[in-house]
């Protein structure tokens, strides 16, 4: 199942145009496999239509998004390639959670045991006879992540999993979905929590407008934005050290309260120009690289909600 550079999914060109809103715009990228790719983008980017386009669910306008070279809908039995958690998973209110995905596993011809096999997964297996109804929001996404994985697929596909989710349960996911990547999977996972993303992701995929902003792993993104891990200085002699910085080639900004923001270097290798230069430092912080900051600085200006 390792096939680590295996472009797993790769969508190519996808557009699609509702009455008024070009929902998504002509946007290209691949989701390898073993790695957990965020999707992210501001708020009506496009990020639900693209995956229920790669889902099958919404037909494209132009463009393809194939699973293993394979369009969903041409998918043979795709409960054993593809699972997907779109929303927070609804069931029969009167019927159990086992009785739930024992009713799926029928219909795709499963042995009624991978009901019990997924609720264990999902820490479900002491809840599992009672009904759905009376499940939390928490216990809801968890059912829906068990009914994907049903069918053992090796690409999951998940849009807002962690909404409604608590820290506790919010850490739990990460540690799934980091598990099930490192089991050679593919884990395509949406979300509006950057933070959380920071934790979670390898590579990620940022849209804005329906169009591809950034694409690569994580600390590629961090590294060429204003994400980067900076350093901020303060000393007496702001000016002098702002030349001392610049001479060795750092990249140096000045904060309106006088403080130096430094990129490109770690602190000790600006305390030792400092150092060097015979100057006194007042203050030395090293601030590490934030996916929040970099996200805002590529989509700034670019619609979000449409
Ligand atoms: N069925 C539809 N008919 C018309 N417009 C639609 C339809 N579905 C989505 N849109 C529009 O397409 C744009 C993208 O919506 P989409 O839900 O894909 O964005 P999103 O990135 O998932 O947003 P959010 O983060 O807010 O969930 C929005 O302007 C939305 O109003």
């Amino acid at each position: 199942m390792s096939r680590p550079d295996y472009a797993e999914i790769s969508v190519e060109h996808l557009t699609k145009q509702y009455a008024k809103v070009r929902a998504v715009d002509d946007l290209s990228f691949t989701v390898r496999s073993g790695r957990v790719t965020g999707f992210l983008g501001p708020n009506g980017a496009g990020k639900t239509t693209a995956l229920r386009m790669i889902l099958g669910l919404v037909t494209p306008t132009a463009g393809t998004a194939t699973i293993g070279g394979v369009r969903y809908v041409d998918l043979t039995d795709p409960i054993r390639h593809v699972g997907a958690v779109l929303e927070a998973s609804s069931a029969h209110r009167g019927r159990s959670a086992r009785n739930h995905l024992r009713v799926i596993c029928r219909a795709a011809g499963l042995p009624d045991q991978r009901a019990d096999e997924v609720l264990h997964m999902v820490g479900l297996n002491t809840v599992g006879t009672r009904k759905f109804k009376g499940y939390s929001l928490g216990m809801k996404q968890r059912l829906g992540i068990a009914a994907a994985m049903l069918g053992d697929p090796r690409v999951l596909i998940l849009d807002e999993p962690t909404n409604g989710l608590d820290p506790e349960g919010i850490r739990w996911m990460r540690d799934l979905l980091k598990a099930l990547a490192a089991e050679g999977r593919t884990v395509l996972v949406s979300s509006h929590l950057l933070g959380e993303m920071q934790l979670l992701a390898d590579d990620v995929v940022i849209i804005a407008a329906g169009r591809l902003i950034r694409q690569g792993p994580v600390d590629e993104v961090l590294g060429a934005t204003a994400g980067a891990a900076r350093v901020r200085v303060r000393a007496p002699e702001a000016d002098r050290l702002a030349t001392a910085l610049r001479d060795a080639h750092l990249e140096v900004a000045v904060s309106p309260d006088g403080s130096l923001q430094v990129t490109g270097a770690e602190p000790a290798r600006v305390g030792h120009l400092a150092f060097a230069a015979g100057i006194e430092l007042h203050e030395l912080t090293g601030e590490s690289a934030d996916l929040e900051r970099a996200f805002l600085e590529l989509t700034a200006g670019k619609a979000g909600a449409r």
